[in-house]
């Protein structure tokens, strides 16, 4: 096997998402609840015969060095090297972006998460999945999620997860058109950082016993986001008219969950113009673990 296509990475939402304290080095400790959508980048892997990591599609405003993907297999290819004393050959990545870049979907990590997983396999660098993620972990706070690839119930930097039942919705996502950086969210004075934490059998039973699309919980970094990004704030107001609408992550984008597809088609229709607007569906697990273990 010299090539691995067709690889998706799909995009996230945070059902919930508490800010409930913070650590010595500045990172801030969470719960969120991370559902997989069926919308994603996609990206191709094809074997080099030299030992050079390529980019070979150009991703605006991302420079190759600095792309999560790039990163990400150098990070195994060095890992590979260390565990068996040889470098694994480079590898030429191109990728079909289609996820908005601080969107708060996840794009970058997904992409990177995909990267290991695919690279593992190519490689056959027999990484365990707890590895992979371990790995991936300092380049980004969703990588382990995006290599656990089912809804989990997360606390740590989101890097602690349990697999937790969600029943699968339609879900309407708006981009507001701004991309919001991570970092000038969590470092805003207004942020609230000190939710009591909840329990996970609270989360399960709310979606166990309630019917109505309400969604459990809030997501704390919403405020700060309205405030410094109003496209944000005005597509919350504008969705909340057709159910409960927040924001997933660190922002921008903006979703309502539908208990069937024409629902979420109805609402699709009357998406103002200046946003662009999609529907997703929840994917139960992550569609290359599918692929990887043969279903
Ligand atoms: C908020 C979440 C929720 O899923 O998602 P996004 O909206 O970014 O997708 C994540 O925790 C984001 O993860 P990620 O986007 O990987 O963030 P990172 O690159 O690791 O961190 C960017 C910056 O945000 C701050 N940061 C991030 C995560 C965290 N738990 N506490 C922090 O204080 C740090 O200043 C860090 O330097
Ligand atoms: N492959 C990549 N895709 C998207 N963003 C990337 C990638 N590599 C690096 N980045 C950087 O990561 C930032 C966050 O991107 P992304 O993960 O898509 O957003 P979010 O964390 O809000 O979901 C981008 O603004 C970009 O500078």
């Amino acid at each position: 096997m010299n090539s691995l296509t067709h690889c998706p990475a799909p995009a996230k939402l945070n059902l919930f998402l508490h800010v409930t304290g913070r650590r010595p080095d500045g990172y801030h400790l969470l719960q969120t609840a991370f559902v997989l959508i069926d919308r994603a980048d996609t990206l191709d892997f094809t074997l080099r015969d030299d030992e050079a990591i390529r980019r070979v599609t150009d991703v605006p405003g991302v420079p190759e060095e600095q792309d999560l993907i790039v990163r990400a297999a150098r990070l195994l290819q060095q890992e590979v090297l260390r565990r068996t004393g040889a470098l694994p050959p480079g590898v030429d990545i191109a990728i079909d972006k289609i996820l908005p870049m601080g969107g708060g979907l996840g794009g970058g990590s997904s992409d990177a998460a995909t990267t290991l997983m695919a690279l593992n396999r190519l490689w056959d660098a027999g990484l365990t999945q707890q590895e992979l993620m371990d790995l991936g972990l300092p380049l980004g706070a969703d990588i382990p999620f995006f290599i656990f690839g089912e809804t989990a119930f997360a606390e740590g930097v989101g890097e602690a997860l349990r697999p937790v039942a969600v029943p699968a919705r339609w879900y309407v996502v708006i981009e507001p058109g701004v991309q919001v950086p991570t970092a000038s969210i969590f470092t805003s004075e207004h942020l609230t950082r000190n939710t009591p934490p909840v329990i996970m059998s609270d989360f399960s039973r709310h979606y166990a016993d309630s019917q109505d699309g309400r969604q459990f919980g809030r997501n704390d970094l919403q405020q700060v986001a309205t405030r410094l990004f109003p496209p944000v704030a005005e597509a919350v107001e504008w969705l909340a008219a057709h159910g409960d609408a927040r924001m997933t992550g660190s922002g921008a984008c903006v979703f309502c969950a539908f208990h069937s597809e024409p629902e979420a088609d109805a609402v699709l229709q009357q998406i103002p113009s200046i946003w662009k607007g999609w529907k997703a569906r929840t994917l139960e697990k992550h569609p290359l673990l599918r692929r990887f273990a043969g279903n």
